[in-house]
């Protein structure tokens, strides 16, 4: 089997949102290759906690409660939630798992309760990082694979308008010219690789470093590097600062951003400028920059600024995982 499903962006694509069919119930979840639970909204939450989400109905007649097994979970944004567990059929635009692990909250952080436009999230790292207990569950995507046309997903997120998911095949109207793949270390339990030198602006090769390891990760919104990349993409925006009162790099909102090329697996992958605008700040006719240090992190994330200028492929086809990026 195959499945094809929408992404589409939050205000200023801070995530991807993606109807997902459980049991008889269509709710809206933020696919997460950074996670590894597949969450939502429930009936079991108290009503304070919940701002018109779609909440998974617990009592439905496909819902099957695993007795026993709880699950609590924090990201690396300090949001978190928690609650029990069931199993249902969930389907993802055709591909369907007759058996998931669905997490019901019974509780969310105030960061989910005021992201008005997502019912819960889709976790797609490794299932070694599921956080239910007293056994972790397996992903959607470890649940499917099996089944698949081919043991891999595809994300095209695309700015301000709605990109895709594919499970089970390539679409090779997605991407130009040849994918390039590079080998994941999953030990961690994300889509690891490593990232070479890098080139700020259209200019000969200015970077004197390189970025190392990394994860993909659809479920951050910006592009987190090591402290002397971020210097120097931000050397060369005029006006640009680094605010501790907004927590990072700052520009005016007029500024000319340059572009940043990445090389990875020996190809050079290049986010246009416009990615680095993430959004205003709200005074000064100032913007907060989608390119930030990974300092306080603990990891060096390619998030949704920087996979919107790609085509990813996450592979399991070759036994060991691979991921493959394309320029779209
Ligand atoms: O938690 C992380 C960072 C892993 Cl190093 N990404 N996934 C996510 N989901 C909601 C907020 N962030």
């Amino acid at each position: 089997q195959t499945g094809t499903v929408a992404a589409n962006p939050e205000q200023y694509d801070q995530a991807y949102i993606c109807p997902v069919t459980i049991g008889s119930q269509t709710l809206h979840l933020d696919f997460d290759t950074g996670s590894s639970d597949l969450w939502v909204f429930s009936n079991l939450m108290p009503s304070s906690e919940v701002d018109g989400q779609t909440e998974f109905n617990t009592n439905s007649a496909g819902a099957t409660k695993k007795d026993g097994y709880t699950w609590s979970i924090s990201y690396g944004d300090g949001s978190g939630a928690s609650g029990v567990v069931y199993a249902d059929t969930v389907n993802v635009g055709g591909a369907t798992a007759t058996s998931q692990a669905v997490e019901a909250a019974t509780s969310v952080s105030s960061e989910f309760t005021s992201d008005t436009g997502s019912d819960g999230l889709l976790g797609l790292a490794f299932s070694s990082i599921n956080q239910v207990k007293p056994t972790p569950q397996t992903t959607f995507f470890d649940t499917v694979k099996s089944s698949l046309e081919a043991e891999l997903f595809t994300a095209d997120l695309q700015s301000n308008g709605p990109g895709s998911y594919t499970f089970g095949y390539i679409d090779s109207s997605k991407y130009t010219g040849s994918i390039t793949y590079t080998a994941v270390d999953n030990s961690q339990g994300f889509w690891g690789f490593t990232a070479g030198g890098y080139t700020v602006g259209g200019g000969g090769s200015n970077s004197t470093g390189t970025i190392g390891s990394a994860i993909a990760d659809t479920g951050t919104s910006l592009m987190y590097l090591p402290t002397a990349a971020v210097q120097s993409y931000y050397s060369q925006v005029s006006g640009s600062s680094y605010s501790s009162s907004q927590g990072g790099y700052i520009f005016p909102c007029s500024a000319s951003l340059p572009s940043l090329t990445v090389s990875i697996g020996g190809h050079g992958f290049v986010v246009p400028g416009s990615n680095f605008n993430y959004s205003p700040t709200g005074s000064g006719n100032t913007c907060f920059g989608g390119l930030q240090e990974n300092t306080g992190i603990g990891f060096t994330i390619f998030g949704d600024v920087f996979l919107r200028a790609v085509y990813a492929i996450f592979d399991e086809t070759q036994g060991s995982p691979r991921i493959g990026f394309a320029a779209q």
